[in-house]
């Protein structure tokens, strides 16, 4: 095929696309004004996790020279395009603009709607509570690190829902303002600096090391001040406009973020859900084994268990856990009601779709 009739068949193409989207963003319209109906309790919501994770599956399906990724990504956008059309959704997320939690909040609700960087996840949750924003999207755990307390607690402390899973593989990069200049100081969140130990006391042993807010914000020191390094992501040194010294630093290979996104609506099953549980047993021999022994009559599998000191009393711990199956599911229920006879106080965090 000739050069100007393969363009001329790609502006054809384009062209049934275009109308193509367009059609799509009209039945999404359409579906906006049967929810603001109140079409049934519950079925209001706008943004709807379970019915955008079945779409995807949906175009997916369908083979393209493009690969899924390339495939999924068009698809977010364009959901994220039509979810905004119903209604603007305004997502909180753990700031600055930059920070591996504002990259899991576009690759969860694509770049339409309003994202609003806050100071820490605490900030974040509260500004879903208070209503300000529809969604808050926080770190929840390191595949290195392990959790991020801040999010846990606030997780207990609140009413609100994990509505989604998102999760992000790692790269941590060194970013410098000018690449020949010596380093006395380094920035950085603590998990990323965590991340990175070997590599830093490999290549910088002198360096002061300076823990911050998140990995963007370290970035924003870098702009300010001489002789100082950022530990971030590669979104951090674009946004900022820092230079790339070493990409890749972090010293496992295998290094994931988990994030939650965090709202008021309860997520419909899917199949293939995870429910969170915190609850905190008797101080009694034996309390956490009986706990254990009800996942196990009940069928449940256990995909993570975790403990954190109540605040309340010293040595007195609340456990996490992360379970597979989705709340409603009859084993899940049916655990949760024996749980509720058994410990001293329980509470569903959420059933979201696995990442
Ligand atoms: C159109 C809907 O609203 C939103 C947009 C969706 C889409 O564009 O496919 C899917 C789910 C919702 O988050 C819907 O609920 O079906």
């Amino acid at each position: 095929m000739q050069l100007r009739s393969a363009r001329r068949s790609i502006d054809k193409v384009d062209k049934e696309i275009a109308r193509l989207i367009n059609r799509r963003a009209e039945l999404a319209l359409e579906v906006g004004r049967t929810k603001r109906k109140g079409y049934k309790e519950g079925e209001g919501a706008v943004y709807v996790p379970s019915r955008e994770k079945e779409v995807l599956k949906n175009v997916i399906s369908s083979k393209s020279i493009l690969g899924e990724e390339a495939l999924k990504n068009i698809y977010t956008e364009i959901i994220s395009a039509c979810r905004n059309l119903e209604s603007p959704t305004k997502i909180a997320f753990l700031g600055p603009w930059a920070t591996f939690t504002h990259q899991a909040a576009i690759k969860n609700f694509g770049s339409s709607g309003y994202f609003i960087p806050v100071a820490s996840p605490r900030e974040v949750l509260l500004e879903v509570e208070s209503g300000r924003v529809d969604f808050g999207v926080v770190p929840v755990e390191n595949s290195n690190e392990g959790s991020v307390n801040m999010t846990l607690d606030m997780l207990v402390e609140t009413d609100l829902k994990i509505c989604a899973e998102i999760s992000l593989k790692i790269e941590q990069c060194f970013l410098v303002k000018d690449s020949k200049s010596k380093i006395l100081r380094i920035y950085s969140h603590e998990h990323a600096l965590a991340q990175c130990r070997n590599w830093r006391l490999r290549n910088y042993p002198e360096a002061e090391v300076i823990p911050v807010s998140s990995t963007a914000e370290a970035a924003k020191k870098v702009v300010k001040e001489d002789f100082a390094a950022a530990i971030a992501g590669e979104a951090s040194a674009k946004i900022y406009d820092l230079y790339i010294l070493h990409k890749g630093i972090q010293d496992s290979r295998e290094n994931f973020t988990r994030f939650f996104v965090i709202g008021k609506i309860l997520t419909k099953a899917s199949g293939k859900d995870k429910t969170s549980l915190v609850f905190t047993v008797k101080d009694k021999v034996g309390a956490l084994c009986n706990i254990l022994g009800i996942f196990n009559k009940n069928d449940v599998n256990l995909a993570k268990i975790e403990s954190r000191p109540t605040k309340k009393k010293a040595w007195e711990y609340i456990f996490f856990v992360d379970l597979k199956g989705h709340i409603e599911d009859e084993n899940i229920a049916k655990t949760l009601e024996s749980l509720k006879r058994s410990c001293v106080f329980v509470k569903s965090l959420g059933s979201y779709q696995k990442a």
